[in-house]
């Protein structure tokens, strides 16, 4: 684990803990014992300590705070140890590459100088799992770089490079990438050098006099950024105890800080979305194939078909990732709105100083347009993006099957529709996947991509392997209607308009929802997103049913015996699109403002509605509304792993989290009801199914009931779920 070797008077310590060199216990006693070696060892004048592999440290083992820590063969805590090296009278250098987060960067600041790689990046992630720096970095971070620059890295988790972490002091120079050898031969020049002032626990905390603006800022932001989140708010608290207190002192409140953060749910449930995320990319069809049964293909060039928001979107998030794309549309107006759009995004993050003009034009220049598919006949990879149009979707892909070569990958970004009759129109269904991707593409996180009944291993393990070079968490789901998100978001939409119709305003849904963690509104993003989109798609299903002999009345609250709320259609019948016509669920200043305001006419429109239909309106509880929207979300995802849908709770926690804004401190929605407890969210179900019968929303699963009765944790439901399968 750690390694210990000499070299003239250099003592050398190599912590060996692959893939990212955490400190598990085995790590923090090997240091341990290693600088308590290299102390006593008359030959040695001076200590390096580095990493073997990719990084520096990583930060301690996120698997140890859920209570599998192993035992330690030395007394000593990590606080301790880095207290044991920073008392150290020969010199310690840390020579940092790939990184030294967390632990590892409160190793480094124990250390008496740090070195590191242009490359390298540093920081304080503890908060993004729930806890705070433990090991002192609440306390020497602001001694080493001042409070506000301190302040800023706990609050956020945010890593810097190198030469930000040289210019706020963190680091005391950059070296090149031999990094060892930089590292002795720095150890070599500053073996004389006095240690007084390297002691970081002994120098004063800067920017002190400024404490409590910038305390008062850091809170600020966290309300307004990272609200709801309980870590956030001690860690500040920690590190606002540096300009209170004594050194030693401080450091006592840090471990009361940190006990308080490390037993907490919300700690648990991050660390339990840490990992969910690491293990969205290892895809597994049960019974088929994995990612290490697998080898994905190599997509060099790819293809975008429609330059809307989507598309472009597309096309840039293939083109950060440095793949040459070609973008195709029908006629030359719309390609050349697109490329404008991408042009214009560019330029913005050049604005930003997000990337240099000339990287931006490098990016630029793999983009290619065309307006006809002939020229797609060697590209890897073909991602349509167009409107959610079955004939249309069809139409293109028996074009694609023509015109790409017979390897290539072709994949539909549709939000919902079969997989399966879109692969139909090909003679090589077997390439065929969804990817369905989320707006804006080229920033949000989740890739659900939807294998077919006839999609191959090969070709979900290139479009998972694709997602993670794009940088993406790739999730694969299963076809279905809507797939695994929008699946499960149906009913929480479906149910928060029938909540309207019983007596609810869309403000005072909409605050419960907020009031649980998730940004914003079903009505807000209902408006946001705009209402005519659903309008479009539902009236191309009275369409069909009409075709199909049933005449469908406007007015109807009931669509084949499920109850449905026409308030929609009532809405878009008023040219009521939502914030781009200025009126929706709310109303607003004027088309395209965003602030939405409370609005009489829709309270009115609403109070007629019920008159009309004879319901009697009421005072509905937040309870009853949290219920109302969240749970059928849930049972709604055990009916999906029911189906084989997803294959693992995780997997939708990964995909509510990141494509959704599901809180990421309640775990995800598996999780969450987990702690809620499976039994009361079954009995609750039990219940309003009594009281709506018509929604086989409310119509509990079966592995719901099942597992309510065993009250497994999350990370034991996988057997009940394939023995289903
Ligand atoms: C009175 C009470 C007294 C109390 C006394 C107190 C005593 C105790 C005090 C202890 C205080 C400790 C304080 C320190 C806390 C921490 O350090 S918490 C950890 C902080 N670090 C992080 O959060 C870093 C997390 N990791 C990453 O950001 C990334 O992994 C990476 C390092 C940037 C690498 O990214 P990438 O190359 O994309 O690889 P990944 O896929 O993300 O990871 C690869 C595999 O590594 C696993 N992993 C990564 N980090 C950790 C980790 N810290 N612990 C465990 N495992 C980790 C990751 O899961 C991947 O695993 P596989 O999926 O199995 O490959």
């Amino acid at each position: 684990m750690v390694d210990y070797r000499r070299e003239g008077n250099v003592a050398i310590l190599t912590v060996n803990n692959p893939p990212v060199n955490a400190i598990s216990t085995r790590v923090k006693d090997g240091i341990y014992e290693c600088i308590s070696r290299a102390k006593n060892d008359t030959k040695v004048s001076v200590i390096v300590i580095h990493g073997h592999g990719k990084h520096f440290i990583a930060g301690a083992d996120i698997h140890g705070f859920s209570g599998q820590r192993e035992s330690s063969k030395v007394v000593a805590t990590l606080p301790e140890v880095i207290a044991f090296m920073e008392a150290s009278n020969k010199p310690i250098v840390a020579a940092i590459h790939g990184t030294a987060l967390g632990g590892g960067l409160e190793i480094a600041m124990g250390c008496h100088y740090r070195i590191a790689t242009k490359s390298a990046r540093v920081g304080q992630p503890e908060v993004l799992i729930g806890i705070l720096p433990g090991a002192g970095g609440t306390q020497r971070l602001p001694r080493l770089c001042g409070l506000g620059p301190a302040l800023d890295l706990i609050s956020t988790g945010r890593h810097i490079k190198a030469p930000q972490a040289l210019k706020l002091g963190i680091i005391d120079k950059i070296v090149s990438d031999d990094i060892l050898k930089e590292g002795i031969a720095f150890a070599k020049a500053v073996i004389d050098k006095p240690l007084n002032g390297r002691r970081i626990s002994t120098l004063p905390v800067k920017d002190a006099e400024n404490a409590e603006q910038l305390i008062s800022a850091a809170n600020a932001s966290v309300r307004k950024r990272q609200r709801g989140m309980m870590a956030p708010i001690w860690n500040i608290k920690a590190v606002a105890e540096s300009i209170k207190l004594p050194f030693d002192e401080a450091m006592e409140k840090e471990a009361e800080y940190f006990t308080v953060l490390v037993t907490s749910s919300q700690a648990r449930a991050l660390q339990y979305a840490f990992f969910s995320e690491r293990l969205a990319p290892k895809w597994e069809v049960p019974g088929v194939a994995s990612y290490n049964t697998v080898k994905p293909m190599n997509i060099k060039t790819a293809a975008v078909i429609g330059a809307g928001t989507m598309g472009t979107g597309i096309a840039m998030a293939l083109l950060n990732a440095r793949i040459p794309v070609t973008l195709v549309e029908q006629n030359k107006q719309f390609l050349e709105k697109g490329v404008k759009m991408i042009q214009d995004l560019y330029a913005g993050s050049v604005r930003l100083g997000k990337l240099t003009a000339d990287q931006a034009k490098y990016l630029l220049s793999n983009l290619k347009t065309s307006l006809s598919y002939d020229d797609l006949s060697t590209v890897d990879c073909v991602i349509e993006a167009v409107y959610e149009n079955m004939a249309l979707k069809k139409e293109i892909f028996a074009k694609l099957d023509n015109a790409c070569k017979p390897s290539a990958v072709l994949c539909s970004n549709t939000s919902s529709l079969d997989i399966d009759e879109i692969a139909s129109a090909t003679k090589r269904p077997d390439k065929v996947i969804g990817t369905h991707f989320f707006v804006p593409a080229y920033y949000m996180r989740l890739l659900e991509n939807v294998r077919g009944k006839l999609t191959s291993p090969e070709t979900i393990a290139t479009v998972q392997s694709l997602g993670v070079r794009i940088g993406k968490i790739p999730v694969v789901v299963g076809n279905c209607d809507s797939f695994v998100g929008n699946r499960m978001l149906g009913t929480y939409t479906s149910e928060a308009q029938f909540l309207l119709e019983e007596g609810a305003l869309p403000h005072e849904v909409d605050s419960v929802i907020k009031d649980f963690g998730i940004p914003i509104g079903a009505f807000e993003v209902s408006d946001l997103s705009g209402l005519d989109i659903g309008w479009r798609i539902r009236k191309e299903r009275y369409e069909k049913l009409e075709k199909s002999g049933k005449k469908h009345d406007p007015n109807a609250r009931f669509i084949n015996g499920e109850r449905f709320s026409p308030l929609g259609d009532t809405l878009c019948e008023k040219g009521r699109f939502g914030r781009k016509t200025g009126m929706g669920w709310y109303r607003y200043e004027k088309p395209g403002a965003k602030e939405p305001f409370i609005d009489a006419e829709i309270t009115t429109l609403l109070e007629d509605y019920s008159k009309k239909h004879n319901i009697t309106r009421r005072k509905i509880s937040p309870q009853e509304i949290f219920e109302r929207c969240f749970y059928p979300l849930i049972n709604e995802g055990f009916k999906v792993l029911e189906d084989g849908i997803a294959t693992r709770p995780e997997d939708i926690d990964v995909i509510w989290i990141n494509g959704y804004g599901w809180p990421k401190y309640t775990g995800g929605p598996m999780y969450y009801a987990n702690q809620i407890g499976l039994d009361k969210i079954y009995d609750t179900m039990c219940y309003y199914y009594e009281q709506h019968p018509t929604s086989s929303h409310w119509r509990p699963s079966a592995l719901l009931r099942d597992l309510a009765k065993q009250q497994l944790p999350i990370s034991q439901w996988g057997k009940q779920v394939a023995s289903r399968l």
